[in-house]
């Protein structure tokens, strides 16, 4: 198999950054972190960033990271700083043989704040690149709703390997998407699942453990050919994609079923395997870029699960152009069977407007 250690350690680190955010929302519900310690979101995202960073290093240290965070604000904020190195140092995976072959814990505060530095790659088409999201959908998880760590492989600014750990979704691949689904569902029986594909090998899921990581099994999109059953999934957020848009869409397409409001890169997954049909991601406003950590994972892990993933205008993402898909505007993602006639509608209507 093509990169398996990549996805080894891919996977191993998102579940371990995982164990590290859960412990953060448990600890906003208990009240232990409060306002005043900054949003619980900024510690779970330096965090985690942390955590998956060390993990690359340790084994592939010429690897490059484009990462969301960056820590020269947070070396000046002490007592964060020594609040999240709390948290970091004493999270690790159960199975000690997984935790040793990321490299064990993070030695020292200082190392924790190099760690997420060397997240500051530009990005580009040269070389192997991680992209990576330590909280994808943090305003989802602040609500204890839907979010996901994202990390991905790009080499030569192709995706490789992607991995999606969603703590709050429920294990079973054919669980009927629900808006309050998973909610606060932190370390729930039947909830937490880890997505991951490799270039030309499938798409696959798992439960997301504290412990290892299996073989999981193949998932596949949708079967859907009757494009008026398809479930739709769309952001939380108003600011992040068009729901009119996509109501009218929806409308032109005949789509019966309310769309499914999940935050973030949990919606790729859910097509992926199945569980919804559609995600449509419809810009809002003209100036944002898209980056590509918010997609590099999800985009791959569709399309190995038989799916098709482009812009509004039917282009792929290119990831190869730096830190944003500076070519692309919004996201279609489906099953590849219903795609061509979701993408007519998508034009219809963006187009009338
Ligand atoms: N204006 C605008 N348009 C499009 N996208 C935006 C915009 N602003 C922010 N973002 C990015 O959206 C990421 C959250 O993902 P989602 O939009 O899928 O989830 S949500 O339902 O809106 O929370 C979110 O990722 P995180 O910051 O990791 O949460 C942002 O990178
Ligand atoms: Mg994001
Ligand atoms: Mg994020
Ligand atoms: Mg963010």
């Amino acid at each position: 198999m093509a990169f398996e250690k990549e996805l080894q350690v891919a996977q191993l680190a998102v579940a371990r950054a995982s164990i590290l955010t859960k412990a953060v929302f448990a600890e906003k519900a208990k009240g232990t972190i409060s306002k005043e310690d900054k949003s619980p979101v900024t510690i779970g995202d330096y965090g985690a960033q942390a955590l998956i960073i060390s993990a690359i290093k340790h084994n592939f240290p010429q690897d490059e990271v484009v990462g969301e965070e960056e820590a020269s604000s947070l070396r000046e904020q002490k007592d964060l700083s020594s609040k999240i190195w709390n948290l970091v140092k004493d999270t690790k995976l159960s199975d000690s043989d997984s935790d040793a072959i990321l490299g064990g814990p993070i030695r020292s505060e200082d190392e924790m704040l190099q760690a997420i530095d060397a997240g500051n790659s530009a990005g580009g088409s040269k070389g192997r690149i991680w992209a990576l999201d330590p909280i994808d959908g943090t305003k989802g998880f602040l609500r204890g709703g839907q979010y996901a760590v994202c990390l991905a492989l790009m080499v030569d600014g192709d995706v490789k390997v992607g991995v999606l750990g969603c703590p709050n979704l429920p294990v079973k691949d054919s669980e009927p998407l629900k808006e309050d689904m998973g909610i606060a569902a932190t370390d729930a029986e039947g909830y937490g699942v880890l997505f991951s594909a490799v270039q030309g090998e499938g798409a696959r899921s798992q439960p997301l453990t504290k412990g290892s990581v299996s073989q999981g099994h193949s998932i596949s999109v949708s079967k859907v050919t009757d494009v008026t059953q398809a479930v739709m999934c769309e952001s939380v957020e108003a600011g992040h994609s068009s729901k009119g848009d996509n109501a009218a869409i929806a409308e032109k397409l005949g789509v019966t079923g309310r769309p499914v409001q999940m935050d973030s890169q949990a919606k790729y997954g859910s097509v992926a395997r199945g569980a919804g049909d559609i995600y449509l991601r419809l810009p809002v406003r003209k100036d944002y870029v898209e980056k590509i950590w918010d997609h590099a994972a999800g985009d791959l892990i569709v399309r190995e699960a038989g799916g098709q993933v482009t812009d509004i205008h039917g282009q792929r993402l290119n990831f190869s152009l730096g830190r944003t898909l500076t070519e692309n505007k919004g996201v279609v993602a489906t099953p590849a069977d219903i795609h061509a006639q979701v993408l007519a509608a998508v034009s219809e209507v963006l187009s009338a407007k």
